[in-house]
């Protein structure tokens, strides 16, 4: 299948909701709401969950959508201003729509895994959005567990990372046998990336997150030490690392089980955009021990632990460093 009309739709879609983000940090001091996890979501996170759901539903109405957010919280009556402004950023990108219509959209985004599913994180980065660093918008298409299409936005990406104060917006679109390609958000030709194949190991960066939460930063350095890699990681919210492995600027990138949160499992929508990126571009993506990431047993990657992402060539040396340094 060439997935040529899921294509157009899911970068209509990000691109749409990627505006509505942007808006968002624009106009006003963001501020966070807490779910119950403590973790934080803004107006722009819902509106641009109910913007891709929209859209999904339009083309495709009987597809799941296996999505970060839901909209039980802004439900409530004291949640009324909330929804308000989430619905007035929805309504301007997309026209016309009334609360209740964003609250269905947004819920459209909590079905469970299936044959043929999205999995939509519609802000991957909150943190790096409310401190003005990077953020995605994460679409991707898994069908029978294999991730066939996956579009990612990175709306502060820099579109040359020599000029990393000039133009900011990239968009990442790869489909199953047919590549990965980059964009600046702002237009242009798509052109195709490859990851770094330099394996002279003094070329080499590595891209972490900035939450120390988030993995095991100690670790990860030791890591890359251990495999040549000298120079300091690049830290960079959100999946526009795996952006960055797919294009070249970084050779890899480590998300070690962080020690606050030895047991935490990943998301499905944190990885599956990036890692068609990655893979379509040449690279590898498993978790720490060599496992593909196995995205068909629900909203969480169950199976796997620490996400691994390379440019191939160096994965396997990366994957015994791991083994060794666990020894220690
Ligand atoms: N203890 C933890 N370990 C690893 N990832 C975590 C985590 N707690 C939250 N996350 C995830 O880390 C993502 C951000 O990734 P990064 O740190 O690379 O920017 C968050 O996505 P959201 O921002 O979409 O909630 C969230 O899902
Ligand atoms: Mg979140
Ligand atoms: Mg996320
Ligand atoms: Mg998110």
């Amino acid at each position: 299948m060439s997935y040529e009309q899921e294509k157009q739709v899911a970068i209509e879609a990000a691109l749409t909701a990627a505006k509505l983000c942007e808006q968002v940090r624009q106009e006003q001091v963001t501020e966070a709401m807490e779910k119950s996890d403590k973790s934080p979501v803004t107006v722009a996170d819902l509106g641009s969950q109910a913007v891709i759901c929209r859209a999904l539903a339009m083309a495709f109405p009987d597809d799941l959508v296996v999505g970060e957010e839901d909209a039980s919280q802004l439900r409530q009556p004291e949640m009324a201003d909330q929804l308000n402004r989430v619905s007035h950023y929805v309504k301007s990108v997309v026209g016309d729509a009334t609360p209740d219509q964003v609250l269905d959209w947004i819920d459209r985004g909590n079905s469970q895994i299936g044959g043929r599913y999205w999995t939509l994180d519609p802000i991957d980065g909150t943190k790096g959005f409310l401190r003005q660093d990077q953020y995605a918008v994460a679409l991707a298409l898994v069908e029978l567990g294999e991730v066939k299409l996956g579009v990612l936005v990175c709306p502060a990406l820099p579109v040359s990372p020599d000029q990393p104060d000039g133009e900011k917006g990239v968009l990442f679109v790869a489909v199953r046998g047919q590549g990965a390609t980059m964009v600046p958000i702002s237009g242009g030709e798509p052109q195709p990336i490859q990851v770094t194949k330099a394996d002279s190991q003094e070329a080499m960066r590595f891209v972490e997150s900035v939450e120390s939460g988030h993995g095991d930063h100690s670790r990860q350095d030791a890591v890359a030490k251990a495999v040549g890699i000298t120079t300091p990681s690049l830290r960079m919210d959100s999946q526009a690392k795996y952006g960055a492995v797919a294009s070249g600027r970084a050779s890899l990138y480590l998300r070690l089980p962080s020690p606050k949160s030895p047991d935490y499992r990943e998301k499905i929508w944190d990885h599956a955009a990036g890692t068609i990126v990655v893979e379509e571009a040449g690279g590898r993506v498993t978790d720490m021990y060599g496992k593909a990431l196995n995205f068909s047993l629900g909203a969480k990657l169950s199976d796997n632990q620490g996400v691994i992402v390379s440019n191939g060539v160096i994965h396997d040396t990366v994957l015994d460093a791991l083994r060794e340094t666990a020894s220690v």
